[in-house]
């Protein structure tokens, strides 16, 4: 046996990266939310300490991986080899940035060549590939590069749209002309490596410290066993040995490779997302791997940019490229700088993006496609249990041979004695054949010792145990990436838990609607509205909106696109009679302020035909909405001023919703001078929409009801002795009002005083009082993910295991810390 030197890296190489301590966590919350890109590896993959034990475990962790590491380095601590395996994932992705920038290069000293040679002609045509006006290679190199000027060649994304046969608004045209698209561009998938197979795992199980003892135990009690009894009898010791030895190996190497089976097929989930795409005009989903080089995308906060592809419009669009580059820097995207890498996370803004370039010819294909999901790792549990077992093992085969010497020493000096008192072995006077006997009798004595000492079965009832565990997980529809989740998720103590989607059903529909100050009974009773009012509202609904309503697939009805929340908001405006193109075509979008949890709101500015003046409009959290209001437009359509008896009248509407636990979000509106608009381009995008002085149009509320069996949930989680909070967007008495259906605030009694916080209120406590504060906090209203973020820190400051669900988006920064 090798002391497995090759086969681990001395600490020094992985050490100063991640604390051997920490295990590492995974948990999708509940596979309905886990999106998988969302939950993509490096995202969530973050050192999680198990309790504040720092420097006791951190000990012993050290003695065990000491110990094991002469013992068994490549079994044993597979665990911590996993940390040389994100390294070496590391290595291959800078090894792949560092290659792309050598063709790169090479490409640019050709081209320079090429120029030189034939001075003038700098315009290469693109070489026609089959229908398209342009081939893979140039589309490639031109994605590559982020070569600008290559695409101002080839005529700017509307050129090049027209090249690839389709239209930069309605997308590709047709599903006929897809395999065709693939044939000629690729598909965008990659091939993943094969998984290890079930021989690997043999062959890993039996390279087992305490296996080969037992194994060498074996033979030993084998050859003792037929030596004594002859070979009809002998064999059972050494017999049964082996079976136990086999069975272990056996039943190690099924389970293991069961588990990686399993996670393949989950990886295989993960990574099988649903993107929305824009064809024939409408807004499908569709499998990520359906992608096609033409196919123009919607791309919002949140999502991963699912191809390489060129920006054809998009409104403060910042790309996290982090993953691609390993720089955590946020670009921003517009036409000066259009590239979109597949692979990278759109951190803040809107836009929509033509697709040049799918699998194996993106450079995140190439990534995933070198990289291969290894899951094997070993839990922390399993890691220490090992180390048991092995020190175990090892003090056996001690005193085994202890005793060994011990018997033997005191067999050959002749002070061992038979039960008739008579001496076992005199020198010159025992046969050799009796000295043998003997000394076999001895040696049988040892290893049995050592059979019994081995715990070889404690390591292996781990693995089945969490193996099992996590079986039940996954039927329980919670989808655990890595096994040593699990232990880590047993041992937390409190839960920061998001409202929507995870303790509400995340289906949202508009049930109350005010108007100035008269009340729309049902709210999508449009005839009660003036129409200079509606015509307003349905500029408002139509053009700020990062949804779409669109003729459903068999032409009868409507369909209607974008976070649950828009959909509601469109659903109500099309009941209320607006009809969304014909809006849409009666004015011209100047600028657009996206909505993002930290804003709350989203604006946009409007050239419309009718008006010589710019409209705004602006929608978001009611009560940020109605802080910039100074007027209302009542039912009639006249301009009434917001004094102190109208604001606590919206005010006690907005309350009044709020504690039936709606999502109440408001409408305004502003005319603006034309001459106070900017003209050029690059200022129009520049420009800070003015949202003082607005018109209050509407305020609506929207239900979103609990998620059956939510309420059992909490009190399970509760008796179990964990805490669980609601962390939230929403408003505060929203989230009070949900707080109490699902059984997080028991009664109003128990409303101790900061056990219901506004997340600014939170932020601009000291680090002191915040410490005190938050343990008592139950719900979390209207908090930015930066507020979610300091909650989990501060609760993991005073002691805390804690567990952050959420569905990525505003929670991915406190789910990143967990
Ligand atoms: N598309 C939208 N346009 C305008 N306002 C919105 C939009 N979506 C949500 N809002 C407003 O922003 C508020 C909070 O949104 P935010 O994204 O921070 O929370 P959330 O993620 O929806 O909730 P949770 O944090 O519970 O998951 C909502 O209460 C609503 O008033
Ligand atoms: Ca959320």
């Amino acid at each position: 046996m090798t002391t497995g030197n090759d086969s681990h890296t001395p600490p020094t190489a992985a050490e100063p990266q991640l604390d051997p301590e920490a295990s590492v966590i995974d948990v999708d919350a509940a596979s309905a939310n886990a999106k998988g890109w969302a939950a993509d590896e490096e995202e969530y993959s973050d050192p999680f300490d198990i309790g504040n034990t720092k420097n006791a475990s951190h000990e012993s962790l050290k003695r065990w991986r000491e110990a094991a590491l002469v013992l068994n380095a490549s079994r044993r601590f597979r665990y911590t080899l996993d940390l040389k395996k994100e390294d070496e994932k590391e290595q291959r992705r800078s090894m792949i940035r560092a290659h792309a920038q050598v063709i790169r290069a090479a490409l640019l000293f050709k081209l320079a060549g090429q120029q030189a040679i034939v001075l003038g002609t700098a315009v290469t045509p693109p070489t026609p590939n089959g229908d398209y006006g342009i081939g893979l290679e140039e589309l490639a190199s031109m994605s590559r590069d982020h070569n600008i000027s290559a695409l101002q060649q080839y005529g700017g994304v509307k050129g090049l749209s027209k090249m690839l046969k389709t239209n930069t608004e309605t997308g590709i045209v047709g599903d006929d002309e897809l395999p065709q698209r693939r044939n000629a561009f690729g598909s965008n998938t990659y091939p993943t490596k094969k998984g290890r197979s079930f021989l690997r795992f043999l062959w890993e199980a039996w390279q087992d410290l305490t296996l080969i003892i037992l194994i060498i135990a074996a033979a030993a009690s084998l050859a003792l066993g037929i030596k004594t009894e002859g070979l009809d009898d002998g064999w059972y010791d050494g017999g049964s040995i082996t079976f136990a030895v086999l069975l272990v190996i056996f039943v190690t190497a099924t389970s293991d490779y069961r588990q990686s089976l399993q996670f393949q097929n989950l990886n295989e989930e993960k990574r099988n997302v649903q993107v929305e795409v824009i064809r024939g005009g409408r807004r499908d989903k569709i499998s990520i791997y359906n992608i096609v080089v033409g196919d123009v995308i919607p791309l919002k906060i949140g999502d991963q940019v699912p191809a390489d592809g060129i920006l054809i419009n998009g409104h403060s669009l910042a790309i996290d490229e982090s993953s691609m580059t390993g720089e955590s820097k946020i670009v921003h995207k517009d036409q000066k700088s259009p590239f979109l890498m597949s692979g990278c996370k759109v951190a803040d803004g809107a836009g929509t993006m033509l697709v040049t370039g799918v699998g194996i010819n993106t450079e995140w294909g190439l990534l995933m496609a070198s990289i291969s999901e290894d899951t094997g790792e070993e839990t922390p549990l399993q890691v220490r249990l090992n180390g048991v077992a092995t020190f175990i093992g090892i003090v056996g085969l001690t005193v085994a041979l202890s005793v060994l010497i011990v018997l033997l020493t005191r067999f050959f000096t002749g002070n061992s004695k038979n039960a008739d008192g008579s001496v076992q072995f005199v020198r010159g006077k025992t046969s050799i054949g009796q000295t043998v006997d003997g000394a076999i009798k001895i040696i049988t004595a040892a290893v049995t010792i050592v059979v019994v000492a081995v715990p070889e079965g404690l390591p292996l009832a781990v693995t089945l145990t969490l193996a099992c565990s996590m079986k039940k997980m996954m039927a329980d529809k919670a989808l655990v990436r890595r096994l040593s989740a699990c232990e880590t998720m047993g041992s937390a103590t409190t839960i920061c838990s998001d409202k929507t989607g995870t303790l509400t059903l995340n289906q949202m529909t508009v049930v109350e609607a005010y108007v100035g100050r008269k009340q729309i009974d049902p709210p999508e009773d449009g005839s009660q509205l003036n129409t200079a009012v509606s015509s307003l509202l349905d500029e408002g609904i139509a053009q700020n909106t990062a949804g779409s309503v669109f003729p459903s697939k068999d032409g009868a009805g409507i369909d209607v696109s974008g976070s649950p929340t828009e959909k509601a908001i469109l659903h109500w405006g099309v009941k209320l009679g607006m009809k969304f193109d014909a809006v849409r075509s009666e004015s011209i979008i100047l600028h657009v302020s996206p909505f993002n949890s930290t804003k709350k709101r989203a604006g946009v500015a409007l050239r419309v035909q009718t008006d010589s003046q710019v409209h705004l409009h602006w929608k978001g959290a009611a009560e940020v909405i109605l802080a910039s209001c100074s007027q209302y437009m009542d039912a009639n359509g006249s301009l009434q001023s917001i004094d102190e008896d109208n604001k606590v009248f919206f005010k006690d509407a907005i309350e009044t919703m709020a504690a039936k636990s709606l999502r109440c979000v408001a409408f305004a509106y502003r005319t603006c001078e034309t001459d106070k608009v900017p003209t050029g381009e690059e200022q129009l995008e520049q420009w800070t929409l003015p949202e003082d002085d607005l018109v209050l149009l509407a305020i609506v509320g929207i239900k979103d009801p609990c998620r059956p069996g939510v309420k059992d949930a909490v009190k399970l989680c509760m008796d179990a002795g964990v805490k669980v909070r609601m962390v939230t967007g929403d408003n505060l008495q929203t989230a009070k009002a949900i707080a109490m259906e699902c059984g997080i605030l028991s009664s109003n009694a128990d409303n101790v005083e900061h056990s219901i916080i506004e997340g600014k209120t939170f932020r601009e406590l000291s680090d002191k009082e915040r410490e005190q504060v938050a343990k008592r906090i139950s719900v979390m209203g209207r908090s930015s993910p930066s507020d979610k973020l300091l909650l989990v820190q501060t609760l993991r400051k005073l002691g805390d295991v804690v567990a952050v669900t959420g569905d990525g988006t505003n929670d991915a920064p406190a789910l990143h810390e967990v």
